[in-house]
C-alpha cells in the first residue's frame, strides 16, 4: 500500500457537496452545475460523462481548484477549497492535485524532463525532484525521448508527458479532460490502463470523457453521468 493511502485511510480524497455554478454568458445568468454531489475514495477511478456543453470542464476546474463555485463545497484531501483566496487554493492545488489539461499545456521549447519538472520551479527542483521526474518517465516509457524538446514528441508521448508532469507532486487526486480524444486506439488503451494503475497506487483519479475505449475499461469504479447540471442518480 502506498504512503498516501496509508496516510489517512478515512479521508476522502475528494469531496464534492452540492456545487452551485452560475455564470453571466454576456447575455444572462446560467446555470451550469445545478446541485453536483460525490465523494471520491483513493484507489477510485471515475469518469465523468455528458454531452458537449454539459458542464465537465466546469466541473472539473472546480474540483482541481481552479475555479470557486456560486456555492457548494469542495473538499480535497480533507481540505476546504471552495471558499479560499486564490493565493491559498493555489498553493492546495500544488500540494494535492495533478490535472491532466484537454489541450495538455506542455511548453513546446522544453525538453520532456523539464515540462515534468515545471510543478516543482516554484519551490526550486532538488535532487529529489529530479529523481521522481526520471523515474516517472521511465513509467510511462519516455525515458528516451527525455530530453527531446517537448514539439517534437508524438500525440501519445506528449499525453504521457503530462500525465507524469500531473503526478510529479504526488497528488491525492488526478483529474484529467478528455485524456484519449486524439489518440488512436493502441494508445488510448494504454492511457486507459496507466490511469487504472495510478488509481491503485492509492490515488482519486477523475477523467472527463466521452470516449468509450475508456469509459468500458476494465478499472473503472464509477461512471458519473452529468446532465441538466447534476449527477444522474446511478441505475
Ligand atoms: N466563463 C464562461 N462564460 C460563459 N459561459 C461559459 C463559461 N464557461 C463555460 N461556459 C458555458 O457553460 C457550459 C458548460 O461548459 P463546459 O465547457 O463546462 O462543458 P463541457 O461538458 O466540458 O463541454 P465539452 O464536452 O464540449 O468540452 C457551456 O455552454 C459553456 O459555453
Amino acid at each position: 500500500m502506498s504512503s498516501l493511502a496509508a496516510a489517512a485511510p478515512s479521508v476522502k480524497a475528494l469531496s464534492v457537496t452540492d456545487v452551485v455554478k452560475r455564470i453571466w454568458d454576456g447575455h444572462e445568468k446560467r446555470t451550469i452545475l445545478d446541485g453536483v454531489s460525490f465523494d471520491l475514495a483513493r484507489g477510485e477511478l471515475v469518469i465523468v460523462r455528458g454531452p458537449s456543453g454539459s458542464g465537465k470542464t466546469t466541473l472539473l476546474a472546480i474540483v482541481g481548484a481552479m475555479l470557486s463555485p456560486t456555492s457548494g463545497e469542495v473538499h480535497i484531501d480533507g481540505e476546504a477549497t471552495s471558499r479560499l483566496r486564490e493565493g491559498h487554493r493555489a498553493e492546495i492545488r500544488r500540494r494535492k492535485v495533478g490535472f491532466v489539461f484537454q489541450d495538455l499545456q506542455l511548453v513546446d521549447g522544453l525538453t520532456a524532463r523539464d515540462n515534468v519538472l515545471l510543478p516543482c520551479v516554484p519551490d526550486g527542483v532538488r535532487k529529489a525532484d529530479e529523481v521522481r521526474a526520471d523515474a516517472l518517465l521511465e513509467r510511462f516509457g519516455l525515458t528516451s525521448v527525455a530530453h527531446g524538446r517537448a514539439r517534437s514528441l508524438s500525440g501519445g508521448e506528449r499525453q504521457r508527458v503530462a500525465l507524469a508532469r500531473a503526478l510529479i507532486n504526488d497528488p491525492a487526486l488526478l483529474v484529467l479532460d478528455e485524456p484519449t480524444a486524439h489518440l488512436d486506439d493502441e494508445r488510448a488503451t494504454t492511457i486507459a490502463a496507466e490511469l487504472s494503475a495510478v488509481a491503485r497506487d492509492g490515488r482519486a483519479v477523475l477523467v472527463a470523457t466521452h470516449d468509450a475505449r475508456v469509459t468500458n475499461s476494465k478499472g473503472v469504479t464509477r461512471v458519473l453521468d452529468l446532465a441538466g447540471g447534476r449527477v444522474k442518480p446511478q441505475s
